[in-house]
């Protein structure tokens, strides 16, 4: 429902921006234009009284999206990875928006549950905790399961929250219409796509299930992972709206005191944090992308723990081995290298000049290796790096944003555990591994075998697929196909044999 009734919701949002002297800055930042300032204005500054206040200790743009309620701190959480919609400078404040909100009540916690899994609590936990964290769309409790006397983190959606967020949704894509109504131009900016895009986000994080498996996926990966840990997700005790894993136990990683309290070396720490993420990144294209310290924690014999996994990123093998590549001729300041790799990928056009790219990647490339060792950042690399991609005709990447993103993250966190960590040192290692593994002769290999077993699955097919090739190509594509005889079903055979031997060979040797 996109009606007229979303107006009064709008105009609430409006009055609540202006009482917090956000709307200037959000209207800049979006460099919205005339017709929508003048609407904006307007419309909400005679109701500005009727605004919430928020928490005047917050800068304006997050202290009104806190005042709005979860989908409007969601929406600023989102956007803040955008600064292709927002702003460079937007997307900083609204980075450190805060998703803390007071909890719900035990009592609804356990009604959720026991609606969820058809089981009252009593049956399953003989232990149910108050809130231990509670954010916009769940919260956390500590249980124990009656059966197994474990203990378990138990995440409960809020109460009501799909029906709050849909509501919130239809007013933003009323909004959205309404700015593309008033303002065509703002049509480049694409805002019914920007909502979109943040519904296809929230209403994957509302669904607990999905979450369930991005954590069971990303401990399958990681199982070999020395000092990393994650929660196991109990599934049977587990549904769309309540998650239930194994309680991982540690101290928070920005505790410096409680961490050295514990005796653990902060150093080691920040470097595998650090390897940890990058390997996940490389190796398995599958890593956490909300790795800010609040998501993390160290377990007493020193393995880091994550947790929260409702945003994932997710890069493709392709791109892990063409960005490998590209980092590697950064680490070794070979920027023809790194410009021929985005030529090769085709990245970059082929009308572009080679030796002019390459001389704007040593710009982006030169001042960051000259800087002191504890000052350089892969991710500032790679957001320069994006800046002149841009400029030189490559089209932005979410997923490349999102690497981008958490690479800051993550350096913010191995520096703050230890400032002197030299990030190039440690992660070259990662890199050269990922390198040797998914380029060498293995790789090659590996490659192969892959591809023979997608041929392998066609063999039957392939002799017939082949022949009408032949057929087009000789008697023109007017002619029907013939048949296939008794010859192509040799072949398949024969096919199929030697490509299925061949594969069984390679993963022998693999
Ligand atoms: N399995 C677990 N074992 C121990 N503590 C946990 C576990 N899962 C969550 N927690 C605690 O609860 C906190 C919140 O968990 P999580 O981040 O998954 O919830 P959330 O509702 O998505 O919160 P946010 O969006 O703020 O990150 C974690 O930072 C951690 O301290």
């Amino acid at each position: 429902m996109r009606g007229p009734h979303n107006i009064w919701r709008l105009i609430r949002t409006g009055a609540t921006l202006e009482r917090t002297g956000a709307m200037g800055a959000i209207l800049d930042a979006m460099d919205a234009p005339r017709p929508v300032r003048i609407l904006a204005r307007t419309v909400a500054w005679p109701f500005a009284w009727l605004g919430y206040k928020g928490d005047p200790s917050m800068p304006p743009a997050t202290r009104a999206l806190t005042a709005l309620g979860p989908a409007y701190i969601k929406f600023g959480q989102i956007l803040s990875t955008r600064p292709d919609v927002v702003g460079e400078e937007m997307a900083w404040h609204l980075r450190v928006l805060q998703d803390k909100l007071p909890p719900f009540s035990i009592e609804q916690a356990k009604a959720a549950v026991a609606a969820e899994l058809d089981l009252s609590v009593e049956e399953i936990f003989e232990e149910f905790s108050e809130p231990v964290a509670a954010a916009s769309i769940a919260q956390v409790h500590r249980a124990r399961l009656k059966d197994t006397g474990e203990q378990v983190a138990v995440k409960v959606l809020r109460p009501g929250i799909e029906r709050a967020f849909q509501r919130d949704i239809d007013a933003f894509y009323f909004a959205a219409d309404v700015i593309e109504f008033l303002s065509p131009a703002s049509r480049r900016l694409r805002p019914r796509d920007v909502i979109e895009h943040f519904e296809g986000v929230v209403m994957g994080e509302l669904d607990l299930r999905l979450e369930s498996a991005s954590a069971s996926e990303f401990a399958a990966n990681t199982v070999n992972d020395q000092g990393f840990k994650l929660p196991q997700i109990k599934w049977g005790l587990s549904g769309r709206r309540v998650m239930t894993m194994t309680w991982a136990e540690g101290v928070p990683l920005g505790d410096n005191d409680a961490i050295d309290a514990a005796g653990l070396d902060r150093r080691v720490l920040g470097e595998r944090v650090l390897q940890l993420f990058l390997s996940h990144a490389l190796r398995d294209g599958y890593f956490h992308a909300d790795m800010h310290q609040g998501n993390l924690k160290v377990a007493h014999n020193g393995d880091i723990i994550a947790y929260d996994f409702g945003i994932m990123g997710h890069i493709d093998e392709y791109t892990r081995r063409v960005y490998a590549e590209i980092l590697f001729g950064f680490i070794q300041r070979d920027y023809q290298r790194v410009a021929e790799v985005h030529f090769e990928a085709g990245y970059v056009p082929n009308d572009r000049d080679v030796d002019e790219f390459a001389r704007a990647l040593r710009a982006v490339g030169e001042p960051i290796f000259g800087m002191d060792a504890t000052h350089i950042s892969m991710g500032r690399l790679l957001n320069y790096l994006f800046e002149v991609t841009e400029r030189f005709g490559m089209e932005t990447r979410t997923e490349l944003i999102l690497l981008q993103r958490t690479m800051v993250v993550v350096e913010g966190v191995a520096r703050s555990l230890h400032p002197q960590i030299n990030i190039w040192e440690v992660a070259k290692p990662v890199v050269q591994d990922y390198i040797t593994q998914s380029m060498g002769p293995l790789a090659l290999a590996r490659d192969l075998g892959k591809t023979l077993r997608v041929l392998t699955r066609f063999g039957p097919r392939l002799p017939g697929l082949v022949e009408n090739a032949l057929i087009r190509q000789s008697t023109g594509p007017e002619e029907p196909a013939k048949p296939s005889g008794k010859a192509p079903v040799l072949w398949a055979i024969l096919g199929a044999v030697i490509g299925g031997g061949l594969v069984a060979a390679i993963e022998a040797l693999l």
